[in-house]
């Protein structure tokens, strides 16, 4: 099966680089943003001209949550009409669209986690670009998966992971918001679960919810971090449910994993369990 991962620069787009050898039945294409810009419909119609694409993971994403809300047309640009060139070309060319999306197109009002059901309803730039691009491709093309995952971090890219490492090289005291709640999940993880869906050849096409399990505050998540590497002693880690930011995140954005359970037989790890491995596996 011939599969291109689009935004192949990014950090999931590392992840399932990093794991291609795992699939020997996939051929693999990355294209990077300088390879092609999902922004360009022309560029997307020339480079699907010679060539045929069973699954596209759309891995392509304007992800910069503050600055979205500073120039919030980059973030459509990327998020709702880069997806869109993407829909259409798939839907012509008859290839399935593996796009992943976020936790931030909820409002985090709600007190449960939440089900693909619920209805959407961004309170931020980068949520309301992610769920135009959803949309779009709902109306535009048939053979798709939507993966909404949340609070991704790895080795690779920008991630709340990397940053608190790289402070608590270099600053004592760190100060992080005990008022949002969602599930810190591994792209790693996700990159498996990515490839996974495509040599099953599972055509139970729709919306899902992939994050780890369980639940953390941003606080929690950093404690955990610190933990692992070694360096909770170390640094003094302080609470603040006011921690200034332009963008408004969701307050609340646990992710049900029902639908995902019943759709396919998965081994989901505890973020805390997949937290460990990852940092055993790099240091
Ligand atoms: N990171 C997170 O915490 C979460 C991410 N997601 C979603 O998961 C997906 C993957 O995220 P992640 O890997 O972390 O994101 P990254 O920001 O690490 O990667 C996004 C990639 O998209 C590329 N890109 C940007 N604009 C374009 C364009 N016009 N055409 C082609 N490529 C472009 C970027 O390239 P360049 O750097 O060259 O601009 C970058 O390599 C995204 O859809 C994101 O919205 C969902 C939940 C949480
Ligand atoms: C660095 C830092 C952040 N924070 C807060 C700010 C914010 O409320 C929260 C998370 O900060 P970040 O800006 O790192 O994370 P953010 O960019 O909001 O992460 C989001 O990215 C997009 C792409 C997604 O799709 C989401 O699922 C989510 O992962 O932690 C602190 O309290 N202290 C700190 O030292």
């Amino acid at each position: 099966m011939n599969v291109l991962v689009t935004g192949s620069g990014g950090q999931l787009g590392q992840c399932i680089d990093k794991i291609k050898n795992e699939y020997p039945k996939l051929t693999l294409f990355f294209a990077n943003s300088t390879i092609l810009d999902i922004t360009k419909k022309d560029r997307v119609s020339d480079f699907f001209e010679d060539k045929s694409f069973d699954f596209v993971i759309n891995c392509a994403a304007y992800t910069n949550v503050e600055q979205a809300e500073k120039e919030p047309d980059k973030a459509f640009l990327v998020n709702a009409e880069g997806v869109k060139n993407l829909a259409f070309i798939c839907e012509e060319k008859k290839s399935t669209l593996i796009h992943i999306s976020t936790d931030y197109i909820f409002d985090g009002e709600k007190k449960m986690p939440y089900t693909e059901e619920d209805i959407p309803n961004p309170i931020n730039e980068y949520g309301k670009s992610k769920l135009a691009g959803e949309q779009s491709i709902q109306q535009i093309a048939e053979k798709y998966f939507i993966i909404r995952t949340s609070w991704l971090y790895s080795e690779f890219g920008h991630n709340f992971f990397k940053t608190i490492l790289k402070k608590s090289e270099t600053e004592k005291q760190l100060t992080i918001v005990t008022s949002e709640m969602g599930t810190p999940t591994n792209a790693n993880d996700l990159a498996k679960f990515v490839l996974d869906l495509i040599i099953n050849n599972n055509q139970k096409y729709g919306i899902y919810h992939f994050s780890n399990l369980s639940e953390a505050t941003w606080y929690d998540f950093a404690k955990e971090i610190l933990r692992v590497s070694g360096k909770l002693d170390t640094i003094i880690l302080k609470k603040t449910d006011n921690y200034p930011t332009f963008a408004r995140r969701p307050k609340y954005s646990i992710l049900s994993k029902q639908k995902l359970n019943s759709a396919f037989n998965l081994d989901i790890l505890d973020w805390k369990n997949s937290l460990i491995n990852l940092y055993s596996s790099i240091r």
